[in-house]
């Protein structure tokens, strides 16, 4: 069998159970009414749904702290205590409180000996013959004396010295205290008994969710305790997703849950195990999303809200209870894999029939290239996705359309919206392609990034990126690749990348209608994400680009007409205004502030606008858009921007500044100063200038004349420039950080935050 092959077969041999839909407490009524309702619905009955759900939790106890051996008596013939024989049952005012009820009676007869906490009875005929049944055991239990037994004085605090004691007392605690209809916050006399929860070192298993979390949100404030595990019931509730994607144990039961409802309600239901057990482990594995990358709502409201207790970190448990996260070594190994298929996709979505389009528009591709926007992309992606309450519904809309795809019924981001005819467009990759979609579905495993998530190869780094954010790296790419076409047309470079420039073989004109291929590919792409927010912003990137490269044509053109004078112009009148530079430099003076923001507006457009943009977009992508409705993605999106437009000023900065402090060879492009032979005057000119006024003359001839590039390179070497576009960046970096700070914790942002403070030490 090939490789991928085998690797598809791998795929589908795998043990990891499926993970189930989370519901929200909405659903789990109108299930719970399902399972109970007439002859054309489930049929059950309360009593056992509650036997049924009793005795998973008594097998969840079982296998998560199974019982000791049985042991001798000791020298004084007193019976000795076997592991984790004790436990403490705390049941609710609910139907919960009925599960624990029945799951003591279950855990006694398997050789534990349960204890029950039961402060207040639940109303119904079915709980006080449930908690008789405890009695006729002789289980020690805890709670109110029976209305009409004898009033036997007793402390008013009786019942919670007792509880502590029992708490002291035993090797593991049940928490079946609050099930899916528990409305934050608690009320008395449950209040004590979860701080006590909050306060013991002692393991906690949960039922359905942890008790006093709410059944939505979960732990959003970082005021509920975490359990050591969690059993949910017929399907996780929606809380609890952050517990279980960073790794929390859980346990699922529910073994009688027929198809009928696990279809009507899209639960995605894993197997049970072959050996008649109500319940299946299905602890979040390497196998799923990555951990860090999803459903970090609760971190991110202590992340960002002003009511922050903890650090965003304390309130994503782990399954020991403890917050301690991992570090990476080298968080960019994240990506190994994604960008290797990113290469593979880019190349396939500029195919063209023109033979001689096809090769200029895939040349710049063919060399390694350090591809950091859609590195950026795809951990923006990751370190955002899961903040957004509309995330779930963004991920199955996005994983339905790739069913969809796979079994050939629909679109996928590669396939046209428009007729093909119509939009005359000849790829033939991409047609390919969608052949051998069609003729093998799973071909899409070996060929396309977006389903590797199910692919065994590449679990370590399959992350919970959607196909489109997927897509949206790429396009980066290709517009950033297109500005690279037409950028070696205007400078007339001819080396890039340590290989001949792209003018230098091909010559002008099919150079810069190979950069418009890209463009018009990119758009293309772009259309079918679906997102007008993204469309428009990153076509406002593609006019930044060209602004910025007009900018940069017409900003150190002297102007004599308009001579103003330097230092006093309206810098915001004067950023715009290249007559700025001749008037400063004709008074002898250093640049005036206008010309240093003309610099600094000229960089964002060229360089920083697209990573700005694309980081703001991939966000919206993962359902923190302007339409999505959730007020709070304003300031992801802005956070990532923010980043985004902070590490792209660093990044052209250093590369204004390695532009006379690294050699040619060091950059694989001219240096030693071609800035200066294009007529510019970056960052360390500038800052030179400032020292040197006479740099001002020749910054104003553009370096036009014999000499002009070799004094003003000594002048700049000789000034502070380098070092003060050093700090510059520095400083730009460390803001891209701030703003990175403001979103939750995860390896991504890790990642994220090791590019930012490596631009400031690249050599190339
Ligand atoms: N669908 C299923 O799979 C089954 C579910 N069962 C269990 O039933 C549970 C749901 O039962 P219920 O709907 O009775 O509800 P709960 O067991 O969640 O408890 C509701 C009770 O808690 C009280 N309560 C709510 N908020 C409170 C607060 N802030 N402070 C103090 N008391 C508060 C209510 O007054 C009510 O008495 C599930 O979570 C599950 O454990 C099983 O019994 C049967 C099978
Ligand atoms: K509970």
């Amino acid at each position: 069998m090939s490789g991928i092959l085998s690797s598809i077969a791998g795929a589908f041999r795998s043990p990891a159970p499926r993970q189930p839909r989370y519901i929200g407490a909405d659903d789990a009524v109108a299930i719970d009414g399902w399972l109970m309702g007439g002859s054309d619905k489930g049929a059950f009955s309360i009593d056992q749904l509650m036997e049924l759900a009793g005795l998973s939790v008594a097998q969840a106890v079982a296998q998560l702290y199974p019982l000791g051996p049985r042991l001798d008596k000791d020298a004084n013939g007193v019976k000795r205590k076997r592991d984790n024989e004790r436990v403490l049952v705390c049941c609710g005012p609910g139907n919960q409180g009925g599960d624990g009820l029945v799951a003591a009676r279950h855990l006694f007869h398997m050789g534990y000996a349960p204890s029950v906490f039961y402060p207040k009875e639940s109303k119904g005929e079915i709980f006080p013959r449930l908690k008789k049944q405890c009695e006729n055991l002789g289980l020690p239990l805890i709670a109110p004396p029976s209305s009409g037994s004898s009033s036997f004085p007793m402390a008013a605090d009786a019942q919670d010295v007792a509880f502590r004691r029992a708490m002291d007392n035993t090797d593991v605690i049940l928490d079946c205290l609050f099930g899916f209809s528990f409305k934050p916050p608690a009320r008395a006399p449950f209040i004590t008994v979860l701080d006590e929860f909050k306060k013991t070192s002692k393991p906690i298993l949960s039922v359905d969710i942890p008790s006093g979390w709410d059944v939505d949100s979960g732990n959003a404030d970082g005021t509920g305790f975490t359990p050591d595990a969690l059993l949910s019931l017929t399907a996780p509730k929606k809380g609890v997703r952050a517990f279980v994607e960073s790794g929390g144990k859980h346990f699922l039961g529910g073994r009688f849950v027929p198809d009928a409802v696990a279809n009507e309600f899209k639960l995605d239901l894993p197997e049970y195990p072959a050996n008649g057990s109500q319940v299946v482990d299905i602890t979040w594995r390497k196998e799923y999303r990555p951990a860090s990358t999803s459903s970090r709502v609760a971190a991110w409201t202590s992340a960002v809200l002003p009511r922050t207790r903890a650090p965003p970190t304390a309130s994503i448990p782990t399954s020991g209870g403890s917050s301690a996260r991992i570090r990476l070594e080298d968080p960019l190994a994240l990506l190994k894999d994604e960008l290797g298929s990113l290469r593979h996709n880019i190349t396939s979505l500029l195919g063209s029939k023109h033979p001689a389009l096809d090769t200029i528009a895939k040349y710049y591709f063919q060399a390694e290239g350090k591809h950091v926007r859609p590195m950026v992309v795809l951990l923006m992606s990751q370190a955002t996705n899961g903040l957004s309450p509309r995330w779930t519904d963004v991920e199955l809309r996005e994983r339905g359309r790739e069913q969809d795809r796979r079994e050939g019924k629909g679109r996928g981001v590669d396939e046209p919206l428009e007729q093909e005819d119509v939009l005359n467009d000849d790829n033939p990759s991409m047609m390919q392609r969608a052949k051998d979609l069609l003729s093998n579905p799973l071909s899409i495993l070996s060929s396309s990034p977006s389903s590797s998530a199910s692919s065994s190869s590449s679990t370590d780094s399959s992350l919970n990126l959607l196909p489109t954010q997927r897509r949206l790296a790429e396009i980066t790419e290709l517009i950033h690749v297109a500005s690279l076409l037409h950028d070696d047309v205007i400078d007339l470079a001819e080396t890039r990348r340590s290989a001949p420039s792209a003018p230098s073989l091909f010559g002008n004109k099919l150079s810069i209608l190979a950069g418009d291929f890209l463009l018009a590919r990119a758009s293309l792409a772009l259309s079918r994400l679906g997102s007008n927010e993204v469309v428009e912003l990153v076509a406002s990137v593609l006019a930044n680009l060209v602004e910025g490269e007009v900018m940069q044509m017409k900003g150190n053109m002297p102007n004599r007409a308009t001579p103003m004078s330097p230092r006093t112009a309206s810098s915001s009148l004067a950023a715009t205004d290249p007559s700025a530079v001749a008037a400063a430099s004709l008074s002898g003076n250093g640049p005036t502030p206008a010309i240093f923001e003309h610099y600094m507006r000229k960089t964002y457009l060229k360089t920083a606008s697209l990573i700005a943009k694309s980081a703001r977009a991939t966000t919206v992508l993962g359902g923190c858009g302007a339409l999505q409705g959730w007020k709070e993605g304003e300031r992801v999106k802005d956070a990532a921007y923010e980043y985004g437009r902070n590490l792209g000023m660093a990044f052209q900065l250093i590369d204004d500044m390695l532009d006379f402090t690294a050699s040619a060879a060091e950059l694989g492009k001219p240096g030693g100063g071609a800035d200066l032979k294009l007529g510019l005057a970056t960052a360390p000119a500038l800052y030179a200038w400032d020292e040197f006024p006479e740099l001002g003359e020749l910054i104003e001839r553009k370096f036009e004349r014999e000499g002009d590039v070799e004094r003003a390179k000594d002048l700049i070497l000789r000034s502070s420039g380098a070092t003060r576009t050093f700090d510059l960046a520095a400083a730009h970096s460390q803001a891209a950080i701030e703003a990175l700070h403001r979103l939750p914790e995860s390896d991504a942002r890790d990642a994220l935050e090791k590019i930012a403070s490596d631009v400031l030490t690249r050599k190339k």
